[in-house]
């Protein structure tokens, strides 16, 4: 198989994660004898500095052309005070949107072998820990209007707008039903229907679609119950539907499940053009430049493309499994690290998976 995928490494330690999981597709392409071209394009504080803009339109165009995206993570303290409308994070809102990516699948599972990174109680760590967030991806706050700060009767006020039709509340509905029909069959609509008009909303159409899913059971709650029933016990759930912003919240949430946030990998989809896959994580200031940043929820993410995208199970599993046997053979990032393992930086931990293909 030949495919074109456009790349965004983006900032922070974006270049890093995404140039050790482009290693890992490298060497499955070569085991399973496909193509993987690869062009690399601007996101974020890297594009603002070369360009000017978050998000060129030679990056749109690119990405629109492409087979699949891969993106890193953008933003980071060096482009925090410039102007809110040229901030990293609208390169990411804005490419989003471009490619109309309105469903984001992130699948929060805890290998076994992290049951030891793992925070949550062993008893129900031993439960196994799958739980699937479908967050909705290019409606709700992120992109409501009006939004902005302005003075208001002589003091600054801020103000951003939550809003959602019921075909953007439908359809992201049946990729959560859908995912169900796959999964355990429940899907848990989390909103906050207790305050927000649009919450009402969400949960009235939820359960219109829930009609054509007879097998699946749809259960609601509010969104400040879930995120404490999602650390208290996450087996309760299977999927997860709700709105981008509670969406974004409660999966750096569900990270917990996975050991670390530098494990959850994630897959962005529309109808119009090939998906988007990233980690959930940002860019991770912090830690960038030294070589110690988690590649797993990119490489996991390049796992996801193959299948998401490209149909290709045996290769996206083979990665998957590379990646389980390297935490079985005992190596670990420092985010995952225990006693009497062997710690790894970025860039050895992905020899490891190689290795392991
Ligand atoms: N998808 C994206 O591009 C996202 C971008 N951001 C941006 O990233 C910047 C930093 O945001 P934060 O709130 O600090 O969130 P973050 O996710 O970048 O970092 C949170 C914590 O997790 C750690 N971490 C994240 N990824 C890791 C990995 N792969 N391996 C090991 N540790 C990891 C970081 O070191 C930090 O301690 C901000 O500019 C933010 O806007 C934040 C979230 C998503
Ligand atoms: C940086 C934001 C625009 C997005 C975010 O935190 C996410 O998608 O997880
Ligand atoms: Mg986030």
């Amino acid at each position: 198989m030949k495919k074109h995928i456009a790349v965004m490494a983006g900032d922070g330690i974006g270049p890093e994660i995404v140039g050790q999981a482009l290693r890992v597709l490298d060497a499955a392409a070569r085991k399973f004898n496909h193509e993987f071209s690869t062009e690399h394009v601007l996101i974020g504080g890297i594009a603002i500095d070369e360009t000017g803009s978050p998000l060129p339109e030679a990056t749109v165009e690119a990405c629109r052309k492409a087979d699949a995206v891969l993106l890193g993570a953008v933003g980071g303290p060096k482009w925090d005070t410039i102007a809110p409308e040229i901030r990293p994070e609208k390169g990411l809102l804005g490419i989003r949107k471009a490619l109309g990516l309105f469903a984001n699948l992130r699948p929060a599972r805890l290998f076994p072998e992290l049951s030891g990174a793992c925070l949550l109680r062993k008893d129900i760590v031993d439960k196994g820990l799958d739980v699937m967030v479908v967050r909705e991806l290019t409606g709700g706050i992120y992109f409501g209007k009006p939004a902005g700060v302005e003075v208001r009767g002589g003091k600054r006020t801020g103000f951003n707008t939550m809003i959602y039709d019921e075909d953007e509340i439908r359809r992201i509905a049946h990729i959560a039903f859908k995912a169900a029909m796959k999964r355990r069959k429940k899907v848990c609509s989390v909103d906050k229907a207790n305050v927000l008009d649009v919450s009402r909303l969400w949960r009235e159409v939820v359960i219109e679609v829930s009609k054509e899913y007879p097998e699946v059971s749809l259960s609601h709650m509010y969104v400040d119950n879930a995120a404490m029933q999602l650390v208290r016990d996450p087996s309760q759930f299977d999927v997860i539907v709700t709105s981008n912003l509670f969406g974004d919240i409660l999966s750096d949430e569900a990270a917990v499940i996975t050991g670390s946030i530098g494990m959850l990998a994630s897959a962005s989809l529309g109808s119009e053009y090939a998906g988007l896959y990233e980690p959930i994580h940002g860019s991770a200031p912090d830690i960038a430049g030294q070589n110690k940043a988690n590649p797993l929820a990119t490489i996991l993410s390049v796992s996801m493309m193959l299948l998401h995208e490209f149909d290709l199970e045996k290769e996206a599993l083979c990665i998957e499994n590379a990646v389980r046997k390297t935490l079985q053979d005992g190596f670990r990032t420092g985010d995952i690290m225990e006693e009497g393992k062997t710690l790894c930086n970025t860039i050895e931990i992905t020899d490891k998976v190689i290795e392991r293909l």
